[in-house]
């Protein structure tokens, strides 16, 4: 009887049938698979990137700055990163009208570095674009035949190289003001979203740039101050201008002509401070399209420029380059440039930020009249002093913070008029998530199409939760199969029949 017994046993226990062993044992093996094939076949595929450099000729010198971005990703958003820049040895290429060639010289160091942090396999497939500012505006309107001569020399250089050479060529003012501005909010990621934007002032040597959106401007008033850009399926108008001769060096002459009018033998400037001397020339300073018409005649060789550090008096002076006399619109910055009414936060950049870095004045919760008055102890303070409290300073950068610093906030409040209220709107910024605030790489954006018109497609799901709804359902499946075999479950809790 328990022979039978057992016998019977065992031919009630279904899971032992081999049909129902292969079955189960395909099934898992099928849930297994599906699973490792959903995770696999959409993990990330390793990181491969794709490279771009741009030069930024500048008129008191050149940068050459490196991209990166992941080559899967070309239209993806927010992920094209500066990955190195290197600082060209010497002045800007327009510097080098006289020895052409010397300027394309200048950029091989830098050039070499570039070849050294690409990967090679990458060289022909990296677009090379170096775009010049002010400083080759100037020389075009001074000598076109000897910018021609610049550029033909930086291209042959740059043609020895074996990145994909795009060209050399000089930006617009416009371009330059809105491409630092595409710059700014793609770096913060405001562009993709749709978010507010952010304006973008730009303080060159030569020109200066101020570029943002407001809402009362849809450029009508004024077309040649608009750019039009349809971004990530958003459409934005911005308005943007460039003071050419309003870059800090070119103001500085201005500001010297101003008080050279008459060709004195020697000047006292409010702008440097007490105890500075130096030796002037009067045909460098006025060899510069932005004052050569007001150049005295019957000057001296040279001019004694004195400082004595007085922050009011020197903020006459420099209000006496700005023109407030006429405006034909209805809002106006100067020299008759239309302006709409200021809009929402601005980031400013390069010397805006070398300066108000350097005189500790950046942060911008510091009530604007704090702001002056630190500048005005500042300006007073005997140049012995600041030499010896910074030492390792280059003496020209030394001795024009406090003309500088006087500028920027002239422009700001008087040129541009901001406030002591809208002030702190400001932000003073040198780089964004490790890219250096600029025109290079909204440029490189728009050459290489990298910002789409429309919002890209974006799979429904990220990756994690894909993989994670995959794995829940396979799961599900695995319970479900396993139920569905219910019937042929063992009755092992059941009391043996005896028969
Ligand atoms: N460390 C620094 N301190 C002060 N000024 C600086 C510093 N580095 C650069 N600059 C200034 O920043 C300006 C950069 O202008 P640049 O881009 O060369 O000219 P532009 O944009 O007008 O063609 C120049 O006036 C240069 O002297
Ligand atoms: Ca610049």
């Amino acid at each position: 009887i328990i022979l039978q017994r057992g016998n019977l046993m065992k031919e009630k226990n279904p899971w032992h049938k081999p049909v129902t062993i292969i079955i189960t044992v395909i099934g898992v093996i099928a849930i297994v698979a599906l699973v490792t094939v959903a995770v696999l076949q959409n993990r990330p595929l390793p990181q491969k990137y794709k490279y771009g450099i741009v030069l930024d000729a500048g008129s008191s010198h050149t940068a050459l700055y490196i991209y990166e971005w992941p080559a899967e990703k070309d239209n993806n958003t927010g992920r094209v990163e500066q990955t190195h820049s290197c600082k060209v040895k010497g002045p800007g290429i327009s510097s080098y009208a006289s020895a052409p060639l010397k300027a394309g010289e200048s950029l091989r160091a830098c050039m070499q570095e570039a070849e050294q942090r690409v990967p090679g396999k990458r060289y022909h497939e990296t677009p090379l674009y170096l775009g010049a500012t002010a400083g080759m505006r100037l020389l075009n309107m001074e000598n076109s035949s000897a910018s021609e001569k610049v550029f033909q020399a930086v291209e042959e250089a740059l043609q020895k190289f074996p990145f994909s050479y795009q060209g050399a060529r000089i930006l617009s003012g416009q371009e330059e003001g809105a491409f630092g501005w595409v710059t700014v909010n793609y770096l913060d990621d405001r562009l993709e979203q749709g978010l507010e934007t952010t304006g973008a002032l730009d303080l060159g040597g030569a020109s200066t740039q101020i570029s943002f959106v407001s809402d009362n401007y849809d450029g009508s008033e004024s077309p040649s101050n608009s750019v039009t850009f349809r971004l990530y399926g958003n459409d934005y108008n911005l308005y943007t201008h460039s003071f050419l001769c309003y870059g800090k060096d070119q103001v500085l002459r201005m500001a010297l002509a101003h008080q050279t009018q008459t060709g004195p033998e020697s000047i006292l400037d409010p702008c440097f401070h007490p105890g500075y001397n130096a030796t002037k020339n009067y045909s460098i300073l006025y060899d510069s399209p932005c004052v050569s018409d007001r150049k005295p005649q019957r000057a001296p060789v040279n001019f004694t420029h004195v400082g004595n550090g007085n922050f009011k008096q020197c903020q006459n002076v420099v209000k006496s380059v700005f023109n407030f006399t006429h405006c034909n619109y209805t809002h106006c910055s100067f020299n008759g440039i239309f302006q709409p009414l200021l809009q929402g936060p601005f980031g400013a950049f390069s010397a805006y930020y070398f300066v108000m870095n350097f005189l500790n004045l950046s942060d911008t919760s510091i009530p604007l009249e704090t702001v002056k008055e630190k500048l005005a102890r500042y300006c007073a303070t005997p140049w012995n002093q600041i030499i010896q409290q910074h030492p390792d300073i280059k003496l020209k950068y030394l001795a024009e913070y406090c003309f500088s610093g006087t500028y920027i906030l002239t422009l700001l409040t008087e040129g541009y008029n901001f406030t002591s209220d809208s002030y702190p709107n400001i932000k003073f910024i040198k780089k964004i998530k490790g890219s250096d605030a600029g025109w290079t790489l909204g440029y490189m954006l728009n050459l290489t199409n990298m910002i789409p018109a429309e919002a890209p497609d974006s799979p429904p799901l990220p990756h994690a939760g894909y993989v994670s709804i995959v794995t829940i359902m396979a799961l599900l499946l695995l319970i479900l199969f396993v139920v569905s075999l219910r019937p042929l479950w063992p009755r092992c809790s059941k009391q043996p029949q005896i028969i």
